[in-house]
């Protein structure tokens, strides 16, 4: 279990990726949506990953039944409103909610600005109710491709003072790292930190691209790191950090063996590695469900819980 003297964060959590069933059947009911089951149970039973998934994409797939209830702005407001109420709920101090303005606005084509927009006012009306302070990560879907990043991209930039970072998820493998130059070169100018997913269903090398030509200071989920000891050295001088998800990992088919995840190894080597939940309303799962992983199934000790939770909190966006 982790430690209570200490703070409770999630550094890798997409608010996009938690729209769990209950919230799916209200906004669908709200919003005369269609939805192809009868009860809340069935659609539930098609949400949430039951064991394990083939792989990335198809688990990936599964985020397609939440954002297919945002059918206006206010639905995105509600989704990010409730997201903050979600995580308090689960005793997190401190987390940076990610989100994508393009995955969000798909279903109905709804203007990216005003998601963005809606996003920030929910988070925002959400950390007044809650008394929170919990900051947002704009997303950059890459699977969608260069043009439809750069506009992605413009609807994020619109609202900086709102938002850390910037990050890229989605299919690492057909769409690597180096096609987001000029994207990330963008976001950095006007003065957002970079987190990236890379080394989760690609190699070391989709790492040493997102921290050599996207600027990455932190890495989302990076289990391929392991394989590559320069790379471990480089990330080690340079307090690069890892955000580990071990259900994410499981699900999506990263790293299947999760007794010997390699967030053992970053440790070991004193790397900067976090615990993280990714996708809360797919997997099922919350914050202190990944702690129990780790101290049950990975077996780490009460020292290297704490030094997660330490971690954790050096490696916020946010500096306090
Ligand atoms: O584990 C993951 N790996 C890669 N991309 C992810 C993961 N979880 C969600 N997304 C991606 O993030 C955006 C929504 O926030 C979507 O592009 C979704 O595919
Ligand atoms: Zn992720």
């Amino acid at each position: 279990m982790y430690n209570k003297n200490f703070p409770l964060v999630d550094l890798h959590r997409h608010l996009d990726g938690n729209i769990p069933p209950k919230l799916i059947w209200q906004l669908a009911r709200e919003q005369l949506i269609n939805l192809p089951f009868t009860t809340e149970s069935e659609l539930a039973d098609h949400v949430f990953v039951k064991n394990k998934t083939s792989d990335l994409l198809s688990f990936l797939n599964k985020l397609e039944y939440g954002v297919s209830v945002l059918g206006s702005p206010e639905a995105c407001y509600r989704v990010a409103f409730e997201n903050v109420a979600m995580a308090k709920a689960e005793g997190i101090d401190y987390t940076e909610l990610r989100f994508s303005p393009f995955f969000m606005a798909r279903a109905f084509s709804l203007p990216l600005h005003a998601v963005v927009e809606a996003v920030v006012e929910g988070v925002k009306a959400g950390n007044a109710a809650h008394d929170t302070n919990y900051q947002l990560i704009g997303i950059l879907s890459r699977t969608f491709g260069v043009e439809s990043c750069h506009l992605e991209l413009a609807s994020i930039l619109a609202y900086s003072d709102h938002i850390v970072a910037l990050d890229l998820a989605g299919d690492e493998l057909n769409y690597p790292a180096h096609l987001y130059i000029e994207h990330f070169q963008a976001a950095r100018a006007a003065g957002l930190q970079v987190s990236v997913h890379a080394g989760e269903a690609a190699g070391p090398e989709s790492v040493w691209e997102a921290i050599e030509l996207l600027g990455a200071k932190r890495i989302g989920h990076g289990v391929a790191v392991a394989q590559d000891q320069k790379l471990i050295e480089y990330m080690l001088k340079h307090d690069i950090g890892i955000e580990s998800c071990l259900t994410s990992n499981y699900q999506t088919g990263a790293w299947v063996d999760t007794a010997n995840h390699p967030i053992k190894t970053f440790l070991e080597h004193g790397l900067s590695v976090s615990l993280n939940t990714d996708d809360p309303g797919i997997s099922n799962i919350d914050i202190k469900h990944e702690y129990s992983v780790a101290s049950k199934t990975v077996n780490l000790n009460e020292a290297q819980i704490q030094q997660i939770q330490l971690n954790g909190q050096a490696q916020q966006f946010l500096k306090t």
